[in-house]
């Protein structure tokens, strides 16, 4: 990273496997305290591989992780996310046959503020009018939003979010898009998108994976003009 800050997350040399498949190979990356970064890469490049390794799900084969001043390499993924990491997960992480209303209560479950609740829903207000609704019957943007509300109850310093975007409607994506950009001034970001545009528009710094390594890393910008772009993401 290019900021003199201390990063709250630094990621040093990880190798993953599933197996004796390895997937991921030396990555290293930063995350700054406040900001939002942008994982790219072409589909299988190991991008969720990526953010289930940080969040511990999988364990690094080598490397280090160090969030918020602590090593977290081997801390079970309960642990940090105590300590204040968030995962909105690829697949949609909410539970489709609870209403939206107990959705957030679970998701509030270990968090002292009893008003945390209602400041979520200041930021996807319309939640608010289908608090009742089972989860399940939401639509692919209000899940997301939902997803997003329950990780944020959980106080979180450092937000994984796996494709935040996808499946949802160009109208609902400008809604979530603003709304990273406002988290993204008090908390620290990290964006997998598909849709690079977007993807670069809300970040101020981009890695890129290509077969599991980092291929291209810099600002945002630098990387948006950078010629190998393209091959990098082309199938
Ligand atoms: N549980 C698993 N067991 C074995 N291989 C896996 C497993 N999960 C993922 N892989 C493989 O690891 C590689 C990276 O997958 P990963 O899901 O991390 O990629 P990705 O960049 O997130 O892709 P996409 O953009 O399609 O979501 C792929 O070749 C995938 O087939």
């Amino acid at each position: 990273m290019s900021e003199s800050v201390t990063p709250i997350l630094s990621v040093r040399d990880i190798s993953t496997f599933y197996g004796s498949s390895q997937v991921l190979f030396d990555v290293s990356l930063e995350a700054p305290a406040r900001g939002a970064i942008a994982v790219l890469g072409r589909n299988g490049a190991g991008k969720t591989t990526l953010m289930k390794t940080l969040v511990g799900e999988l364990r690094p084969r080598h490397g280090s992780i160090n969030f918020d001043g602590q090593p977290c390499t081997r801390m079970p993924t309960e642990q940090r996310i105590r300590r204040g990491l968030g995962y909105v997960a690829q697949e949609q992480a909410v539970f489709g046959q609870l209403s939206v209303r107990e959705n957030l209560r679970v998701g509030a479950l270990a968090n002292p503020d009893k008003g945390a609740n209602e400041r979520v829903l200041t930021i996807f207000p319309k939640l608010g009018e289908r608090l009742p609704q089972l989860a399940g019957t939401l639509s692919g943007g209000e899940r997301k939003m939902l997803a997003i509300s329950r990780a944020l109850l959980g106080n979180p310093t450092l937000l994984l979010l796996d494709e935040p975007t996808e499946g949802v409607w160009i109208g609902v994506v400008e809604e979530i898009v603003e709304r990273l950009l406002d988290l993204a001034r008090d908390i620290s970001l990290i964006i997998v998108e598909q849709h690079l545009e977007l993807a670069l528009r809300v970040t101020n710094y981009a890695y890129v994976l290509d077969r599991g390594r980092v291929a291209l890393a810099g600002s945002s910008e630098a990387v948006r003009d950078d010629p190998q772009l393209l091959r990098l993401l082309s199938p």
